[in-house]
């Protein structure tokens, strides 16, 4: 049986009707429990990739397979079912406007059929948990937040339903400097107590290098280096020393 969080993109391609190549034969194998970046330039395919993993998008061959369970042959249902377990951060939070922040938080929790009382007692476990206080923050829309509180209160909702699998998509990119160290951090202590397994899009090397325990590097749909933190460090590889170099480096 495989274990829960276990992830295995095998031999993915996807080709767009007009034969663009968006990926190009990528695999990938993320074990449960350990954070895996993705890096690249921008359209590079690292959105596509992680979108696949819960068949948002379905690649035009190759294997997708969560939980020893190939995704790609489920039915609705059971698509439904597997996303409920999966954890969505996206940088615009996907918040719902008209629903108030424990709202949005407590829906993973009414689609799984809890009670309204235990709703609002996870609700507020899980915006205590990221640092908003739920006594402040319960009642207020998104509008009413900032960028980094809204930031909070969708990890807060990704969280809800105990996910086995973490898919952050460049989660904090529109955060300034100060609020998104504040939230890597948050992220990192959160992915170390939660043990589940993630998945991160994101441009910044240094935040790749601060969360995650695997880097992917992505170029023109391909993988070009699979590598881990310290092999980032001290690689000699021109193109990952370039990512160093344009990085500066606070965190590595
Ligand atoms: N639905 C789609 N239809 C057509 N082309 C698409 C679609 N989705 C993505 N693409 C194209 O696929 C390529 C990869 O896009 P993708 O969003 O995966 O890249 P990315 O590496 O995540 O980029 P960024 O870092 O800018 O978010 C791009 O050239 C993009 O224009």
């Amino acid at each position: 049986m495989a274990e829960p969080g276990s992830v295995q993109l095998t031999r993915v391609s996807l080709m767009l009707p007009d034969s663009r190549l968006i990926l190009d034969d990528v695999s990938l194998d993320l074990k449960p429990g350990t954070t895996t970046a993705l890096l690249g330039r921008s359209g590079s395919g690292k959105t596509t990739l992680l979108r696949m993993v819960n068949a948002l998008v379905r690649p035009t061959s190759g294997s997708v397979v969560v939980d020893g369970t190939n995704v790609l042959e489920l039915s609705v249902e059971d698509l439904r079912k597997l996303r409920h377990r999966v954890g969505y951060v996206i940088q615009e939070t996907g918040l719902f406007p008209h629903m108030t922040i424990g709202r949005n938080v407590a829906l993973p929790l009414e689609l799984a059929g809890k009670s309204a009382a235990e709703q609002e007692r996870r609700s507020a476990e899980l915006l205590q948990l990221v640092g908003l206080d739920p006594a402040s923050f319960s009642q207020r829309h998104p509008h009413q937040l900032s960028g980094g509180q809204r930031q909070r209160a969708g990890l807060a909702r990704a969280l809800a339903s105990e996910p086995m699998l973490l898919l952050l998509d460049e989660p904090f990119g529109a955060l300034d400097p100060l609020t998104r160290a504040e939230m890597q951090t948050l992220l990192r202590d959160l992915l170390r107590r939660v043990k589940t397994t993630a998945l991160l899009v994101t441009h910044d090397l240094n935040e790749a290098l601060f969360l995650a325990d695997n880097i992917v590097f992505m170029e023109a749909g391909k993988v070009i280096s699979r590598t881990t933190p310290d092999q980032v460090r001290t690689s000699l590889d021109p193109a990952i020393a370039a990512y160093r170099n344009a990085a500066g480096g606070n965190h590595a």
